[in-house]
């Protein structure tokens, strides 16, 4: 397996200056400063293979940007090992800048008072893209990413949306290996949100192109990565698909039915005997059924029923990420919380 970014025991620490309490201590922080030191990453390994979109999340303060800053060679680490497309970013930056491409969604990297088109041009040179590259390159990125109309605008004229589908072709100019991007949906509408993750999901199809993707917005990691990388602390608290993470932690599912007769609580719950399913009643007609995890499968409940009338109508709603996620932010561990659950099950079972 040829790995895209290869981590082990990533450490770093930041030296940040104490202040003493008080006018006294503000006079004695002057002659003498003091300093403590915090860890914003602590030891931590992880591999990414070639072709992979990795989602890394955690809350505010977790170290995501701290890594990515490591990982693109703008912060060295305190120790640890790092491989980025076969390179140590901190090391050999020239060469290794030619392998990425990165996308800080709060920051831009294109010149606000000129026109788009000459910051292209200028990326081009810094990364020593040939002339006929660059241009089925562009050609590629203006169409894919509709920026025709914005190429001689001066960035600082563009709303936000349309300055970000330019600092993804920017990052894209020189065909990089590996794509970094944080945060690139942040304040973006619902509709640039999802041509981005199409482009971006295109992009890896095409070019086998690995992207690392640091996101508060749950629906981009939804949309785009088979996997996530859970920060918390500057500890990994989680590691694996998608699926798994919703499949361990979610709680259950709801499904709500639409009968085309009336149907009665009573008759419902003696259908499902047996079944730890929880019935109510919207209408006469709709009923909901709460199917917690480890109770039954919507299929069975759904056998049980599909005899008295016909249903018209089925919805099945899962636990959604979010709820998940923010559950695993609360309690700082995914592995802490599967004790608790499993904890919680031995109670219902006594
Ligand atoms: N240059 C620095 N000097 C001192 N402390 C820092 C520095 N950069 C980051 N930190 C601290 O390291 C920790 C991790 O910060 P980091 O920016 O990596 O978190 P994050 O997960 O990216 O958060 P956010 O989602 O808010 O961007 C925080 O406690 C932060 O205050």
């Amino acid at each position: 397996m040829n790995l895209a970014i290869d981590v082990h025991r990533l450490r770093k620490e930041f030296k940040v200056q104490k202040n003493r309490e008080g006018l006294k201590g503000a006079v004695r922080d002057l002659f003498r400063r003091e300093y403590n030191q915090v860890a914003a990453v602590k030891d931590i390994s992880f591999q990414i293979p070639q072709g992979e979109i990795c989602g890394y999340i955690g809350e505010n303060g977790a170290g995501k940007s701290t890594t990515i800053k490591m990982l693109t060679g703008i912060l060295v680490p305190t120790s640890g090992d790092i491989r980025v497309g076969g390179f140590v970013p901190y090391k050999e930056r020239e060469k290794f800048v030619r392998n990425i491409g990165v996308v800080f969604g709060q920051r831009s990297q294109l010149w606000w008072d000129i026109g788009v088109i000459e910051s292209f041009q200028l990326l081009k040179k810094v990364y020593r893209v040939p002339d006929a590259e660059y241009r089925s390159r562009m050609d590629e990125l203006v169409e894919r990413l509709q920026l025709g109309e914005l190429l001689n605008r001066p960035v600082r004229k563009l709303s936000l949306g349309q300055r970000m589908r330019c600092e993804l072709a920017a990052s894209l100019i020189h065909n990089p290996e590996i794509l970094f991007l944080d945060e690139p949906t942040i304040g973006l509408d619902i509709m640039v949100k999802t041509e981005i993750r199409e482009f971006l999901k295109s992009m890896n199809k095409r070019y086998g192109t690995t992207i690392l993707l640091t996101t508060h917005d749950l629906q981009d990691i939804e949309a785009l990565c088979s996997r996530v990388i859970m920060l918390d602390d500057g500890r990994i608290i989680y590691d694996g698909g998608l699926e798994e993470l919703k499949e361990r932690w979610g709680k259950g599912k709801e499904v709500i039915l639409r009968f085309s007769e009336p149907v009665s609580l009573p008759r419902l719950r003696e259908l499902t005997a047996g079944l730890q399913v929880d019935w109510s009643l919207d209408n006469e007609l709709t009923a909901k059924v709460w199917i917690p995890q480890q109770a039954a499968s919507v299929s069975e409940v759904l056998s049980r029923v599909v005899g008295i009338t016909t249903i018209e109508d089925i919805k099945i709603l899962e636990t959604n990420t979010d709820d998940i996620v923010r559950e695993i932010y609360k309690s700082g561990s995914a592995e802490a919380k599967k004790e608790l659950r499993e904890e919680q099950e031995v109670t219902l079972h006594v």
